[in-house]
């Protein structure tokens, strides 16, 4: 729409589903003005929608194109996820079908094996060599695993989980109890499953450099940092009423544009396929501690892991597993 006649660069091609919906109009607008890719990449944005929430995506589309970006070098909606993932650089699978009254855990997994399965199928049919794919929709590890399983020629790195928002709420969590900016604390990590289980982990962490496990007592840790970090999803919709929107796609530029543009020595934490790094049983996606550099995520490595944080890892890891069991049975992956 907008002719972004100023840059020689071809445009990045950025998907977006569940475009009409919270996350997608909080997300759109930043990757609309380079805060995804960077400043001096043009992007053409696909808004996937289903019928339902299609007029919301086109309403999305008219004020995209009203923000006059000088970066937005097409906006596309469309219900058709062969058209809205060909030529896909980038992959923002939001769109997800939330728990229902009565609906079982494996009546969400199957409702979003059906969506997700064929979107990594359109996805493998159609994305550029060097897509990149993020799975903000819940249950979001075990939707990449399905995914990712329909894409069998896109390498199964490239298919990764959101976790970056629990991450920036353990760094945000910790940075108001110690009285410091975020910016003083590194070496955070989140474990496991983007779910109550998850770990958020301080072990390895440190603040102006310094031990953060010095600064805090363990009864702060167990009783009020993970459960307030791994429950803080529930406060937000009970606070907000409705699921936490602009935060969670915040945390999607993050993590695509660490991904894309690398960390440094700084770590973080993303939803990556395992490869059997710290007993985490290999092609499970799950949350570790990683660093980017050269376009691809590698988990941080040697970390020694204490019998506390083993504990927590494993449960969170074991019901990673029994998702993956409950998928694979219903014939998912
Ligand atoms: N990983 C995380 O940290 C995190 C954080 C917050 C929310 N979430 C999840 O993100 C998802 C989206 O949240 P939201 O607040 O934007 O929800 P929302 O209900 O406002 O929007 C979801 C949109 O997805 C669309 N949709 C459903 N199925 C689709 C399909 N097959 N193709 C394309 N679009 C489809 C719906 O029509 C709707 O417009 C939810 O699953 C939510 O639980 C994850
Ligand atoms: O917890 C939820 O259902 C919403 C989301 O995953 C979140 O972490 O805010």
């Amino acid at each position: 729409m907008n002719a972004a006649t100023e840059f020689t660069r071809t445009p990045v091609t950025v998907t977006v589903t569940g475009a009409g919906g919270q996350i997608g109009y909080a997300l759109l607008f930043r990757a609309a003005s380079g805060q995804l890719l960077g400043h001096d990449v043009p992007v053409n944005l696909r808004l996937l929608e289903i019928p339902q929430g299609r007029a919301a995506a086109e309403g999305t589309a008219l004020e995209l194109q009203d923000g006059a970006f000088p970066l937005v070098s097409s906006i596309t909606v469309t219900e058709d996820a062969t058209a809205a993932f060909d030529g896909v650089n980038i992959a923002l699978l939001v769109g997800a079908r939330p728990r229902g009254p009565g609906m079982e855990r494996s009546d969400l997994l199957e409702a979003n094996g059906a969506i997700f399965g064929p979107q990594g199928a359109a996805i493998n049919t159609g994305a550029a060599s060097d897509v990149r794919v993020l799975v903000v929709g819940n249950p979001a590890n075990t939707n990449a695993l399905i995914a990712s399983a329909h894409a069998p020629d896109v390498p199964a790195e490239r298919f990764t989980a959101m976790t970056r928002l629990d991450h920036n709420r353990a760094v945000a969590q910790l940075a108001a109890k110690l009285g410091v900016p975020v910016s003083a604390i590194d070496g955070l990590i989140v474990w496991g499953n983007h779910s109550a289980s998850q770990y958020p982990d301080i072990s390895h962490a440190t603040v102006h450099g310094r031990p953060v496990t010095e600064l805090v007592d363990e009864d702060w840790l167990a009783h009020e940092f993970i459960p307030r970090v791994a429950k803080r999803g529930a406060e937000i919709i009970e606070v907000r009423g409705s699921s936490s929107a602009a935060s969670a796609a915040s945390a999607a530029i993050d993590h695509v544009h660490d991904w894309v543009s690398g960390t440094g020595e700084r770590w973080t934490s993303a939803g990556v396929v395992s490869d059997g790094s710290y007993g985490v049983p290999e092609g499970l996606v799950s949350s570790f501690p990683v660093r980017s550099a050269g376009g691809a995520w590698e988990v941080v490595q040697g970390l020694d892991i204490d019998a506390f944080s083993r504990a927590r890892i494993d449960a969170s890891v074991a019901e990673l597993v029994e998702e993956r069991d409950a998928v694979r049975a219903l014939g998912l992956i």
